[in-house]
C-alpha cells in the first residue's frame, strides 16, 4: 500500500515503493512505501535501531535498496548523476567526517562542489551560513577542535550554504543546546523546503513536522499526522512507554535572536 505521508503540499518529490534493505540476513528496512511532497516537513520516528538512519542513507544514495524502487524528482534514484543529485538533496547525517586539519570556513564550503557558482558567491554563501550558526568569527580555527554541538552547527552551516531543495536530517538536534535546536530548525522550517528529519524528541517533532512516518523493527508501522501516528497504543507498542500525545511541559515560543 502506498501511504501518502503528506497532503496539501506541492508535487511528489520523493517516492518509495516497497523498499527493503538488508545486510546479509538482517533486514534494516523492510517494505517501506510512502511519498513526500514538495514543501512538506516529514518526521521519521521510531525507537533506537528502528531503521531510521538506514532509510535516510537509502534516500541519500549512500546505500542501495536490496529491493523496491526510490524515485526522486520523477527519476529513479540510481539514474541520477552524482553532482546533480548532490545539488538538489543535502544531508546532515549522524556519522561525521573527520574534520582535523580543516578550518571551520573550509568545512562549511565543502558541500558547494555541485554548484557552478563564482568564488564570490561561494564565499557569500559560507559567510551567511556561518553567521547563522554563530561560527563566522571563529572561521579560521581548526574544525577538529570544535565541541560536539559546535560541530553539529558547522554541519548545519554546510547544508545551509548549499541550500538544497531537499534537506535530509538524521537526528538534527543531536548535541545542540535549546537555543540552537529552535534557531536552526525554525530557520529551515521558514524556508519552506522539503525536509525529512529523524527525531527522538517528540516535542520537537510536533513543533516542526506536518506529517510523520513511524518505524519499528525495520518496518514502517504508521504514517500521517503526529497525533494519528503516535496513538497511546503505538507509543506503548513501539516506544514502550505509557504516554499520550499532548502539549510539551516547556512551551518555548521562539529563540531570542
Ligand atoms: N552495516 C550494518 N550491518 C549490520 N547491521 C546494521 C548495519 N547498519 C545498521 N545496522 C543495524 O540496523 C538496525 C537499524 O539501524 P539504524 O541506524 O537504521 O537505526 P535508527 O532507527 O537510526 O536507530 P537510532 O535511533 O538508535 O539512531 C540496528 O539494529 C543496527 O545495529
Amino acid at each position: 500500500m502506498l501511504h501518502r505521508a503528506t497532503s496539501n503540499f506541492g508535487q511528489t518529490i520523493l517516492s518509495l515503493h516497497n523498499v527493503s534493505f538488508a545486510v546479509g540476513p538482517k533486514p534494516l528496512v523492510q517494505d517501506c512505501s510512502f511519498e513526500v511532497r514538495q514543501g512538506s516537513f516529514m518526521g521519521l520516528l521510531g525507537p533506537n535501531g528502528a531503521g531510521k538512519s538506514s532509510l535516510l542513507k537509502l534516500l541519500y544514495r549512500e546505500k542501495k535498496p536490496t529491493s523496491g524502487k526510490i524515485t526522486a524528482f520523477g527519476q529513479p534514484l540510481d539514474r541520477w548523476n552524482r553532482k546533480a543529485f548532490a545539488a538538489k538533496v543535502g544531508t546532515v547525517l549522524q556519522e561525521k567526517a573527520q574534520l582535523a586539519g580543516l578550518t571551520i570556513e573550509q568545512v562549511a564550503g565543502l558541500g558547494l562542489f555541485p554548484l557552478s557558482c563564482s568564488k564570490a558567491e561561494e564565499q557569500q554563501r559560507v559567510r551567511e551560513a556561518l553567521e547563522l550558526v554563530e561560527l563566522w568569527d571563529r572561521r579560521t580555527e581548526n574544525a577538529g577542535y570544535l565541541s560536539g554541538g559546535e560541530q553539529q552547527r558547522l554541519f548545519f552551516a554546510q547544508i545551509l550554504a548549499l541550500d538544497p531543495e531537499v534537506y535530509l536530517l538524521d537526528e538534527p538536534n543531536n548535541h545542540l543546546d535549546i537555543y540552537f535546536q529552535y534557531r536552526l530548525m525554525d530557520h529551515i522550517k521558514a524556508k519552506g523546503k522539503t525536509v525529512i528529519a529523524s527525531f527522538h524528541d517528540i516535542n520537537l517533532a510536533a513543533r516542526y513536522c506536518d506529517s510523520a512516518v513511524l518505524m519499528h523493527e525495520a518496518r514502517m508501522v504508521a504514517s500521517g499526522s503526529l497525533a494519528e501516528v503516535l496513538s497511546p497504543e503505538r507509543l506503548k507498542l513501539v516506544y514502550r512507554v505509557d504516554a499520550q500525545f499532548a502539549k510539551s511541559a516547556i512551551a518555548i515560543n521562539a529563540p531570542v535572536v
